[in-house]
């Protein structure tokens, strides 16, 4: 029985993808063979000896800490595009809010209901205070093109926008799905310079983290609208209040407001709602715990973002499956070990990313705990696992 343990509310949708007669499945297990997550903080999470994977229902994984769950050989998935279309549908929605002054034309009428005013008569006499521009005909700047920015820069051309995306490391697929009507900037200075409204669609690391600040908004253009529906962090607060009160940032919507942002005039706060949508959550779930189900059952790892891809079907009847280093000698010595044992292989496959590697190796035997340690005793072996068919 795999013990899974939930962080966060996860889809009723996903969590029947693990079968109860195999996968014991709550809020507080103990001693967790796997992590279902959405938002919820792990960079202080002690790992339990038995963790050997997380799964994220959702994009960004900067809530997690990867580096520490590469070191103790725990993949960590995500669900690439699983939530996209929702983040597409906000990003329409911050494009016309941040535009139309819709949030404070509406609370103005319900303050002056409240005030006991005469609504019917009064909104004609008001409603000049509110007018703002139309999207049609304006020029967008989409940061990241990814699973969400591309379909928010090609259902931006459907608005009438010339659109321009920047993304340095744009994916064969992500370049496959973009409309021919986007434009694609080569830096983000032509972003800055020439946009009327920008969007930020790229995950929060060491290298984007504040990248919208003092600098890049002095090279943007007056009344500038800026969404973030990506992560807080990338936006630097102070900055940002600052443009917002001199008025060169005209409107900054963000779905990660904090209390210090909301000082500021023209920020519109969305309570982290990109990916609310049932169809995105029960999305996100499914690919989760079916990702999670893959690895644990079969050692398969798909989408995971710190290891690599690798998908083997069975061949033998047990299955060594192997997170180590990517540095070489070591596959020599996996398949030394079984030599020296005797223990036949019948397929193997190895695969890396970056500084880590996987092997999975199937034989014709079942190996024993002695050779499975030996395995483990290897400098530069990170995780062993032993799987019967
Ligand atoms: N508000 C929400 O609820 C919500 C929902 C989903 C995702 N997100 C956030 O949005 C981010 C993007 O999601 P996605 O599904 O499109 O991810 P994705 O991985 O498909 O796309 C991210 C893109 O950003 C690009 N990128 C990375 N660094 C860049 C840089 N310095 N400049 C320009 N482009 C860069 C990558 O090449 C990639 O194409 C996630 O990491 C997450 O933080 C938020
Ligand atoms: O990165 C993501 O997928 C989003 O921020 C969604 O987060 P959530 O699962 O907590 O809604």
């Amino acid at each position: 029985m795999f013990r899974i343990k939930t962080l966060n509310k996860i889809s009723p949708a996903g969590l029947s993808v693990l079968d109860q007669t195999r996968f014991s499945v709550s809020g507080d297990v103990e001693n967790e063979d796997g992590i279902l997550v959405r938002s919820a903080d792990m960079h202080e999470y002690p790992f339990p000896d038995a963790l050997r994977c997380i799964a994220r229902a959702g994009a960004g994984t900067n809530n997690i800490p990867i580096d520490r769950c590469s070191e103790a050989g725990v993949v960590v998935f995500n669900t690439p595009g699983a939530n996209a279309n929702a983040v597409k549908e906000l990003a329409v929605c911050a494009l016309l809010l941040s535009s139309r002054n819709v949030v404070g034309g509406s609370a103005w009428v319900r303050e002056q209901a409240g005030a006991g005013a005469d609504v019917e008569k009064v909104v004609e006499k008001g409603k000049s205070q509110f007018v703002g521009p139309e999207l049609s005909g304006k020029m967008l700047g989409v940061i990241g093109l990814g699973a969400i920015g591309v379909q928010v820069a090609n259902i931006a051309t459907k608005l009438g926008m010339t659109v321009f995306g920047y993304d340095p490391f744009l994916s064969v697929d992500a370049a496959l799905s973009l409309s021919r009507l986007v434009h694609r900037a080569m830096d983000l200075e032509t972003i800055y310079k020439n946009c009327d409204y920008i969007t930020i669609h790229v995950p929060q690391t060491s290298e984007t983290r504040g990248m919208i600040n003092e600098d890049s908004i002095h090279m943007m253009k007056g009344n500038v609208r800026i969404i973030n529906l990506a992560r807080g962090g990338l936006v630097n607060d102070d900055d940002m209040l600052a443009a917002l009160e001199c008025g060169k940032v005209a409107a900054y919507v963000t779905d990660f407001p904090n209390n210090k942002i909301l000082q500021g005039k023209n920020v519109i706060p969305i309570p982290h709602l990109g990916a609310s949508t049932p169809e995105s959550e029960e999305n996100c779930a499914v690919m989760a715990a079916q990702q999670m189900r893959d690895y644990l059952e079969n050692g398969n790892i798909k989408n995971s973002v710190n290891l690599p891809t690798l998908v083997q079907e069975w061949s033998g009847i047990s299955r060594l499956c192997v997170i180590h280093r990517n540095t070489p000698g070591i596959i020599a010595q996996i398949t030394g070990v079984l030599s020296k044992d005797g223990v036949n292989v019948e397929n193997m496959t190895n695969k890396s990313k970056k500084d880590y590697a996987y092997t999975v190796v199937d034989v014709g035997s079942r190996v024993s705990d002695s050779v499975a340690n030996e395995i483990r005793a290897i400098d530069g072996v990170l995780r062993v696992r032993l799987l019967n068919h």
